[in-house]
């Protein structure tokens, strides 16, 4: 069974990757070890400053022994949101292999989803690492030192006063005292390194010297080559970069720009971690380069193992107990979930297990609770799953709903459908209708929904973790693409929800990625389109807020209201979870979004806000006015688009066809009108 990852530690100073790894990137490279060497001899060099060269920390075994800052061994409570670690092996039960998720079928769909949504190595979730914005109520780690902590475990879903709880309590309290001991060892060495790293620059009293020198005739910096030579070598670099742009007045070189560092600090993340440098700068340029570094630190390791109970079957208690004795050691998800179990070793393959095979749990990522729970979908409703396979949340809906109402779970690829129905059996849902169509199609095929779910296919940059083909895969043309699809999918989730639902109105939009153009400028793109929707609070108690502005582009303040989740700041795979409320009908004659066809400017993102005033009553929504209607100038630029490329096909230059000149010519006229339009209108 996976063992606890490692996420117990500060960010900026995360441990080195194992040396498989780097040999693995300098066989890539075809580096000899000759080249390695000398790289390395010169990079550490150049690190002397004033002469003096500095220290890089005497190893015990292989591991960073813990660093004395003055002499004195420097601890420090485990402080800031990553949470903590691992399960190292005592006298547990012996590990089994992983089993096959429920949530991972064989696919050839490129298209990602958290069918990701499978097993991986854990440590906890929910648990005293988890960011401050977590949860309002403290730390979830449950302390075998407290008695409490033993009565809460399970509090939940059961009541306290229960034998067999104290037994599972006893269960995992030699488990969680290591992890606790482990923690606290985890944030000293952690500190420690980063203490060091600092104490290093300041002895020196001089900035670290990482970017190449001009040559002679000033030609401009020298790229330092994509792959260092040693492992650790680039750690170092990778570190002193982040230093030197997290203080860029003190630390960096004279004369050198942010833009230089940054370069640089990308080249060497796409090395040590085998990114594109698409997707590499697209991910950097998430965060701040301190978290971006943890983020890609996070993406070497596995999230935890998490199963989800099926109430339509047992007790989330009932099911620990039963798992407990076959020598599973587990503990809840966290106070946020009442039906996540986190395992941290079993002895037994949890996808075989009887209670498995009765459907009592079904193996998910915790993240993948998230949407559902935002979608809160109430008893004896229609709700439509757009893209439901292998039904995770199909099944996870069907138990909040305790089987009453009716859920349509819809994928366009058959074979998952086929996943989907096996999990829907094993897992006792009996309220569900399975179908097979592009969710497009959707409302033509159905509508009047009182919630959808869409879970939508995304590129899947929140669960690199899990596939890390994703790091060279993903290119410029995915994030064209996905967006595109993700926007007619939206269009139509919306189109298919009854907007006079007594109880609903509601729709979720989720997807497993972290890029903004899969997330917030999808949501933009709808709330320009669809004025009948307003965002609304998702009701989840831990997540970052979506963002209102990005790389020049600013979105709606409602973004706020969406949720971002990513493995280093909630050990939990990279999410991004939105609701709507749909107050008005949408268009008269609107069929979701298989017709739309969205602009160029519109997928890249170049969206702005839309400053038109949202009807806030029905009757206001009811004004055809307010809808973007069907575009045919959007049309035309897509013909234009197909025809060049049937010529680039043929191997004729677009360019050199004198039709597609002309046409560009006439539309650049009509655009620019429609634009001065606009804006008069606008002013
Ligand atoms: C993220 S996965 C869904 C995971 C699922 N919600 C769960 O929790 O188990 C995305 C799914 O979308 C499906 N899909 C892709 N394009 C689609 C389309 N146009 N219409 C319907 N489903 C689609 C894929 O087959 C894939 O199963």
């Amino acid at each position: 069974m996976g063992v606890g990852r490692k996420l117990g530690k500060k960010q900026g100073a995360p441990e080195p990757l194992d040396e498989a790894h780097f040999t693995n990137l300098k066989r890539k490279a075809g580096m000899s070890v000759a080249e390695s060497r000398a790289e390395s001899q010169q990079y550490l060099k150049k690190r002397k400053t004033n002469g003096k060269e500095k220290k890089e920390k005497p190893k015990e075994n292989g591991k960073e022994k813990k660093s004395a800052v003055n002499g004195k061994e420097k601890k420090k409570p485990f402080t800031n949101a990553l949470p903590p670690t691992p399960m190292k092996k005592s006298t547990k039960p012996e590990k089994v292999p992983l089993p096959e998720s429920d949530e991972d079928l064989d696919d050839d769909d490129e298209l990602m989803g958290d069918e990701f949504d499978d097993l991986s190595g854990g440590s906890e979730i929910g648990g005293a690492g988890l960011g401050d914005d977590f949860l309002e109520s403290g730390s979830e780690v449950y302390d075998s030192d407290d008695d409490h902590a033993h009565k809460a475990m399970f509090s939940e879903d059961e009541d306290e006063s229960d034998a067999e709880e104290k037994l599972t309590a006893a269960n995992i309290a030699g488990l969680t005292r290591k992890l606790d001991e482990q923690m606290a060892e985890e944030a000293a060495d952690a500190e420690a390194e980063l203490q060091e790293a600092a104490l290093q620059t300041n002895i020196v009293g001089d900035r670290p010297h990482i970017l190449e020198d001009s040559d002679e005739e000033g030609n401009g910096i020298k790229s330092n080559a994509l792959l260092a030579p040693d492992l650790q070598l680039l750690r170092t670099r990778i570190n002193d970069t982040v230093r030197v742009l997290d203080d860029f007045s003190n630390l960096a070189e004279e004369g050198r720009s942010r833009a230089e560092y940054t370069a640089q600090l990308i080249k060497d993340i796409c090395a040590y971690y085998g990114y594109s440098p698409y997707l590499a700068e697209k991910l950097f340029n998430l965060f701040p380069p301190k978290e971006a570094f943890a983020f890609f630190e996070a993406n070497e390791t596995h999230r935890p193992v998490v199963i989800r109970t099926n109430t339509l079957r047992t007790h989330r208690r009932d099911l620990a107990q039963s798992l407990i004795n076959r020598g599973v050691t587990l503990e809840p998800v966290g106070k946020w979930s009442k039906i996540g179990l986190q395992i941290f070793e079993s002895a037994v393959p949890l996808g075989a297990t009887p209670e498995y095979l009765a459907g009592h749990y079904i193996l998910q990522a915790a993240s993948s609770f998230l949407p559902v729970m935002a979608l809160a979908p109430q008893e004896n409703e229609r709700v439509l799953d757009m893209a439901a396979a292998p039904g995770g949340k199909t099944t996870h809906i069907a138990a909040l709903m305790k089987n009453t109402g009716c859920i349509f779970a819809n994928d366009s690829n058959k074979a998952r459908a086929k996943g989907l129905i096996g999990n829907i059996h094993r897992l006792g849902a009996k309220n569900v209708i399975v179908c097979n169509y592009d969710a497009r199609e959707f409302p033509k095929v159905i509508g009047g929904f009182d919630r959808v779910l869409l879970d939508a296919p995304c590129s899947g940059t929140g669960v690199i973790a899990k596939d890390p083909s994703v790091k060279t895969n993903k290119t410029e043309k995915d994030f064209l693409m996905l967006p595109h699809l993700q926007k007619q999918l939206l269009l139509s989730a919306i189109d298919s929800v009854d907007h006079a639902s007594k109880t609903g109105g509601y729709i979720v939009y989720s997807t497993c990625s972290v890029t903004v153009e899969e997330n917030e400028q999808v949501v933009q793109y709808v709330l320009n389109k669809r004025p009948n929707v307003k965002l609304v609070e998702t009701g989840l108690v831990f997540g970052k807020e979506g963002f209102t502005a990005y790389m020049g582009k600013s979105f709606s303040p409602s973004m706020k209201m969406t949720r971002r989740y990513y493995p280093h700041a909630y050990n939990v795979d990279g999410f991004f979870v939105s609701k709507f409320k749909k107050f008005g009908p949408s268009p008269k004659g609107s069929t979701g979004g298989l017709n739309e066809h969205v602009k160029k400017e519109e997928v890249e993102g170049d969206l702005g806000v839309d400053k038109r005033p949202v009807p806030e009553t029905e009757e206001d929504g009811e004004e055809e006015d307010a809808f973007a209607a069907f575009d045919e100038e959007e049309d035309k630029e897509w013909i234009e688009k197909a025809k060049k490329k049937a010529l680039k096909k043929k191997g004729i230059n677009p360019k050199a066809d004198p039709k597609v000149g002309k046409e560009k010519k006439e539309k650049s006229k009509s655009d620019s009108a429609k634009v001065n339009g606009k804006k008069r209108k606008d002013t």
